[in-house]
C-alpha cells in the first residue's frame, strides 16, 4: 500500500512538474502582457496636501471613456480622503486636452455611446461641484472638453503665449450642451459667452486672458504649478464646510441642471450625434486631423 501511495504521489508531482513546465515554456513563447499605464495620475504632496492629478493619454489626451472613467474615480478617492486641493494638468507638454474624443462620438454602437456620455456627465459633476478647491495648469492647447474640464475648476493659469483654448463645437457642427455653456457663461459673462460659442472661437493665451477666461497666463509649466499651489493655499483657514456650501450655491445652476436633466441630455446628445450629417461633419474632420 506505501508503494502504491509513493508511487501515485510520484505520479502527481511529476504532473505538476510536467505542467509547470509546459507553462512556463507557452508563456515564453506568448507575448509580455502590455504594462497597465493609468491615464490618470495621482500625486498627493506630503506636506500641502494637494494632489496633482495629470492626465496621461497620449498624444493628445483626448477624453474617452476609460480616460474619463480613471478621472471620476481619483476624484471620488480625493473627495473620501477630504483632499486638501486638487491640480489638473497634462503629461504633454502641448496639449493640456484635445477635448472629447472624437472616436468615441463616430460610428459607435448605441450602447457604448450612451455610457461615454454618462461617464462623462458624471466625471464633470463630480470635479464641477468637487468639495476641495481645483485649479486647472493648462501646460498645452484645450480645446473643446479640454476647455470645459478647465472652466470646470475654480482657477485658470495657463502656459503662454502659443497655446489655445475655446469652446469650439460649432466648427465641427456640433453644438456645446447646456452645462457647457453654463460652464463658460459664468467664467466670461453672457455677452463673451455668446460671441465665443457661435464662431466656435479658440482663444490664444493672451485673449483667453484678456476676456477671463484664463484667470493667469505665465510662462512654463513650473510657474503654472506654483501659482496653483499658492491659489489652493488662500483656503487653509477658510472652514472646509463653509467653503463647499458656498461653491454649492454659486454653482448651483449647473449643478440642478445636470442632476435633473441627466437623461434628457443623453437622449438629445445621441439623438444629434447619430444624425447621418453629424456622423459625415466628424469623419471629414476626423481627416482634417489626420491629415495636418
Ligand atoms: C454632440 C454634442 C456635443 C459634443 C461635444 C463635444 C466636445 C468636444 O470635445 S469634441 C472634440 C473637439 N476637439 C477638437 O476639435 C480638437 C482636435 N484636435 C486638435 O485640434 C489638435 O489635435 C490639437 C491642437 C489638440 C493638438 O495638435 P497636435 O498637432 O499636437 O496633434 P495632432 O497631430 O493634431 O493629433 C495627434 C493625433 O491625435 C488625434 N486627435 C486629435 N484630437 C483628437 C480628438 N479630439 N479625438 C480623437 N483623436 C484626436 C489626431 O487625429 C492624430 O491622430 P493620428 O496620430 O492617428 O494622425
Amino acid at each position: 500500500m506505501a508503494v502504491v501511495y509513493r508511487s501515485w504521489k510520484a505520479l502527481t508531482q511529476n504532473a505538476i512538474l510536467t505542467r509547470s513546465v509546459s507553462n512556463s515554456l507557452r508563456l515564453y513563447s506568448q507575448k509580455p502582457p502590455a504594462p497597465v499605464v493609468p491615464l490618470v495620475n495621482v500625486e498627493v504632496d506630503d506636506k500641502s496636501g494637494v494632489a496633482v492629478v495629470t492626465l496621461n493619454r497620449p498624444p493628445v489626451n483626448s477624453l474617452n471613456t476609460p480616460l474619463l472613467t480613471e478621472l471620476g474615480a481619483a476624484i471620488k478617492n480625493l473627495e473620501d480622503n477630504k483632499s486638501r486641493g486638487m491640480i489638473l494638468t497634462s503629461s504633454s507638454d502641448t496639449v493640456f486636452s484635445a477635448g472629447l474624443d472624437i472616436l468615441e462620438m463616430y460610428n459607435t454602437p448605441k450602447d457604448q455611446l450612451s455610457a461615454f456620455w454618462t461617464t462623462l456627465q458624471s466625471t464633470w459633476l463630480s470635479l464641477y461641484r468637487s468639495s476641495f478647491p481645483t485649479v486647472a495648469a493648462i501646460n498645452g492647447h484645450s480645446p473643446a472638453g479640454g476647455c470645459l474640464l478647465a472652466l470646470s475648476c475654480e482657477y485658470r493659469v495657463m502656459v503662454g503665449p502659443k497655446f489655445s483654448i475655446g469652446l469650439n463645437e460649432t466648427q465641427l457642427g456640433i453644438v456645446a450642451p447646456p452645462w457647457f455653456v453654463i460652464c463658460m457663461r459664468d467664467v466670461i459673462g453672457h455677452r463673451q459667452t455668446e460671441l465665443a460659442l457661435t464662431t466656435g472661437r479658440l482663444f490664444s493665451a493672451p485673449e483667453a486672458l484678456k476676456i477671463g477666461l484664463i484667470d493667469s497666463m505665465v510662462s512654463n509649466k513650473a510657474e503654472a504649478m506654483a501659482e496653483a499651489q499658492k491659489f489652493i493655499t488662500q483656503f487653509a483657514k477658510i472652514p472646509p464646510l463653509a467653503r463647499k456650501l458656498t461653491k454649492e450655491s454659486v454653482r448651483g445652476e449647473g449643478i440642478r441642471y445636470m442632476e435633473d436633466n441627466m437623461i434628457d441630455d443623453l437622449q438629445i446628445f445621441m439623438d444629434l450625434v447619430t444624425q447621418p450629417k453629424i456622423q459625415k461633419g466628424l469623419e471629414m474632420y476626423l481627416a482634417t486631423l489626420k491629415k495636418k
